[in-house]
């Protein structure tokens, strides 16, 4: 699967239940769009979108699971129950939080991974700094994602993605580095790889449309209240 990935982009399609495309059908089309358009592999969230994105592209699909737990920051993929949903719906491999947060239910990242080895199940770490991406790679997983950087509070937050942690990372590391997370245009995808990142991972930018929007919304309204169009009715 990795040779699969190596030099390619990955489209996470994901819509959450407040979000505008959020189905399992939806997911599907906008996975084979993706396919389309030359995507490697999809990243879902949860088993129906998962099944269907399979069915629909037969692609790669790299799962997770986004639950919340009462109090607990961790939310992607954060227990072995998410594990088990996900390798029961097919996932070919399976991303989670490597962070060393709290863990609801008592769970470890250490158990998770354990767990997730003894199951045969290969591993995506997302890590929001290079010490987390070192510890999970200590971990055995199979590789990383630079998901959380801006998302934990001691990561770097910045709207740009992370490009020094991409960088940094695959400087240490000898398993694959993932760029992943604030990649909205293809020359940011270009300089990801140029940082030394096996495969780059896009979302929002393609996946989800008001986001886009709202991106050209804002700087367009900006520039009419630098024009001094402020206030026009028109
Ligand atoms: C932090 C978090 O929860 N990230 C999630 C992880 O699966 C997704 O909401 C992101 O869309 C994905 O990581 C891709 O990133 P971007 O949408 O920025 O291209």
């Amino acid at each position: 699967m990795f040779e699969q990935l190596r030099g390619r982009l990955i489209v996470s399609c994901q819509a959450l239940a407040d979000e505008p495309l959020h189905g399992a059908s939806t997911m599907a089309q906008m996975a084979k769009a993706a396919k389309q358009g030359g995507a490697a592999a999809i990243r879902a969230n949860g088993p129906e979108d998962i099944r269907a994105i399979k069915a629909a592209t037969g692609l790669p699909v790299i799962g997770i699971i986004k639950r919340d737990y009462d109090g607990c920051e961790v939310y992607i993929t954060p227990t072995s129950r998410e594990v088990d949903e996900l390798a029961e719906a097919g996932a070919d491999m399976i991303a989670f939080d490597a962070t060393r947060r709290p863990r609801p239910c008592g769970e470890t990242l250490e158990g998770l991974t354990a767990y997730m080895k003894s199951r045969g199940i290969r591993m995506m770490a997302d890590i929001s700094t290079l010490e987390e991406a070192e510890y999970a790679a200590s971990l055995g997983v199979d590789c990383v994602s630079t998901t959380l950087s801006g998302y934990t509070p001691y990561s770097p937050q910045q709207e740009e993605p992370d490009f020094a942690l991409i960088r940094r990372a695959a400087d240490r590391l000898t398993l694959p580095v993932l760029a992943e997370g604030r990649i909205f245009s293809p020359e940011e995808a270009v300089q990801a790889m140029a940082e030394g990142a096996y495969a780059v991972v896009v979302g929002s930018a393609i996946t989800r449309p008001q986001v886009v929007t709202a991106r050209y919304a804002e700087l367009i309204r900006k520039a009419g209240n630098a024009d001094g169009r402020e206030g026009s009715d028109l």
